[in-house]
């Protein structure tokens, strides 16, 4: 049986100790929904922020986006509690800041059983730590043990700057090694990748420039900070016309009998394998699931 792959082309973040981006998110047009209690939210406002996340959540007034709520490290003062409350709120997912190795990862999903979380729950794990980027492989061999629950990579490009002392420049040269090691980690896996934030909101070319590079380094989507970015985000990340007319049109021709018997054969004067008719199933399926969605 093959899974429908579920749209995550855009994953927009939202401080759980703001209200009104708590409501407006029930408004907006995104495939996911980021409710965090980690770096957008202020010591002091940890406990209001995640009362305020475990009541919109229960309350389940986001139909079919996809809820996650990033919690605290659990070394941190307040991890535990976040975990406890994500749980009984049930979201689809739970995002784990700051993942070093699997251990942590094992760590989390080990408290989910003892605090008897949904078998659908799964893990989201915050890649934005050296450790983590040379840890990469074994993080996304989580993917492979149903027992972690991990789903998907979320790019903290922020803190890994900050950790690395490394810049984020227009292009991300020096990011790009990290960011190709985290995509054939996640590919190595089994699980779906989200690129970082893009800070300078305001800045529409710089955004749709790096939309576009994320969508040719493979990343599933991006993750966003403002609702503006949402339009130019799927835009990139949604096959276009073009690429689902050549998908289908590549898996009819090898369905024909003629070429039953062939592993390549020439479509347009270029070569067409058997695999590009497999990457065309993906990118139909994609669209099929945007079109359902909407
Ligand atoms: C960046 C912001 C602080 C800007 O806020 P503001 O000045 O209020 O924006 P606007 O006035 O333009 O807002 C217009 C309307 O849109 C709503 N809005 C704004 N942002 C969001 C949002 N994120 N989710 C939902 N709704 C949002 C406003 O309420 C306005 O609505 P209306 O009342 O109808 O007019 C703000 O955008 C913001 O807080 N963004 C998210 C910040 C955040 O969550 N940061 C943490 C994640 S980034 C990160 O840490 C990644 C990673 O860990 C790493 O290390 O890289
Ligand atoms: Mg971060």
């Amino acid at each position: 049986m093959t899974t429908q792959p579920r749209p995550r082309r855009s994953a927009l973040y939202m401080p759980g100790s703001n209200a009104r981006a708590l409501e407006k998110a029930a408004t907006l047009d995104v495939d996911c929904l980021l409710l965090d209690l980690e770096d957008a939210v202020a010591p002091d406002a940890k406990d209001m922020a995640r009362t305020q996340i475990a009541e919109a959540v229960s309350a389940r007034p986001y139909g079919n986006r996809e809820v996650v709520i990033r919690i605290n490290g659990l070394e941190t003062p307040w991890g535990e509690d976040d975990l406890a409350a994500a749980v009984k709120a049930n979201p689809d997912a739970i995002l784990v800041p700051k993942v070093n190795g699997p251990a942590d990862l094992q760590m989390v999903a080990h408290k989910l059983s003892l605090l008897g979380a949904s078998a659908d729950l799964k893990l989201w794990a915050m890649m934005e730590t050296p450790l983590a980027m040379l840890n990469a492989a074994a993080i996304g061999a989580c993917g492979l043990d149903p027992a972690v629950r991990l789903s998907c990579f979320v790019m903290g490009t922020n803190d890994l700057a900050k950790e690395t002392r490394a810049r984020l420049t227009p292009g991300r040269a020096a990011m790009t090694p990290w960011l190709m090691t985290c995509v054939a980690a996640a590919r190595a896996g089994g699980i779906d990748i989200l690129d970082g934030v893009y800070n300078a909101f305001q800045d529409e070319e710089g955004f749709a420039a790096e939309c576009a590079q994320g969508v040719d380094m493979g990343m599933d989507g991006k993750t966003l900070i403002h609702p503006k970015q949402i339009a130019p985000c799927h835009a990139a990340f949604s096959p276009s016309e073009e690429e689902v007319a050549w998908a289908r049109k590549i898996n009819s021709l090898f369905d024909e009998p003629e070429n039953a018997g062939k592993g390549a054969i020439q479509v347009d004067g270029k070569m067409v394998e058997r695999l590009h008719a497999d990457m065309g199933k993906r990118v139909i399926a994609i669209a099929d699931a945007i079109a359902a969605r909407t």
